[in-house]
């Protein structure tokens, strides 16, 4: 847990840390993080497996399993072709429940909030996520981002490019994470995880889950 004590990561309050960027520390209780845990394994049973997206010849190191929408690179789909041709399951209304509750925390509208894709992301000790923008989506509705498990740095950028000036936040367990707005755009990624930070109470002994909401904008 040596991580979370970190001077480098500053205060864990809630905090806009950019115009339409919010962290809001621990807001999923353990119970409730235990609880998305069980249903995490419950999804990976398929229809369509966690994979790797395959990101120019190259697999992920994080494997993804994908609610309502699957997404690969770089578009939407109902079935996931690049996997196995199924369907993905269904986006869960709780979720979306979820979302707007994290949401009503921020500046945003919540009640509007019908996110209709969940990507859910496992990293072990090793996985990375390179700078990218969640940009597929065709809906400037907020992303709201869930993190389980292990802690790990999130990187925050601008939205110009890939590179400085960004900002590193500790994502630890039961941390919400919501960009939109003039931050819906921004470069961000997962240069480290911090192996061995999961909390006790957390449903999760080892690795990093991170459910990411979105609004495809794609209609039925
Ligand atoms: O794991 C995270 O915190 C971020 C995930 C992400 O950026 C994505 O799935 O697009
Ligand atoms: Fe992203």
């Amino acid at each position: 847990m040596d991580a979370l004590f970190d001077a480098d990561f500053g205060a864990r309050e809630p905090r806009r840390v950019a115009p339409g960027a919010y962290h809001l520390p621990g807001w999923l209780a353990p119970e409730q993080q235990r609880w998305i845990v069980e249903r995490y394994w419950d999804w990976s049973q398929g229809p369509v497996p966690p994979r790797g997206a395959k990101v120019a010849g190259h697999e992920m190191s994080v494997k993804t399993v994908c609610l309502g929408w699957h997404w690969q690179p770089y578009r939407y789909s109902r079935e996931a072709s690049d996997v196995n041709g199924a369907r993905v399951l269904p986006f869960p209304d709780w979720l979306a429940r979820a979302g707007r509750l994290a949401l009503a925390e921020t500046d945003f509208a919540a009640d509007a909030y019908t996110p209709d894709a969940a990507l859910v992301n496992f990293y072990d000790d090793s996985a990375r996520m390179g700078m990218h923008q969640d940009k597929d989506e065709d809906s400037a509705a907020p992303v709201v981002s869930f993190s389980i498990g292990d802690a790990c740095t999130f990187r925050f950028g601008n939205t110009e490019h890939r590179n400085r000036p960004y900002e590193d936040v500790l994502l630890a367990s039961g941390d919400v994470f919501v960009f939109g707005g003039p931050a819906r755009l921004a470069y961000h990624g997962v240069p480290r995880i911090h192996a061995g930070t999961a909390p006790a109470g957390c449903g999760l002994g080892a690795g990093r889950i991170n459910i990411t909401l979105r609004e495809t904008g794609l209609g039925a």
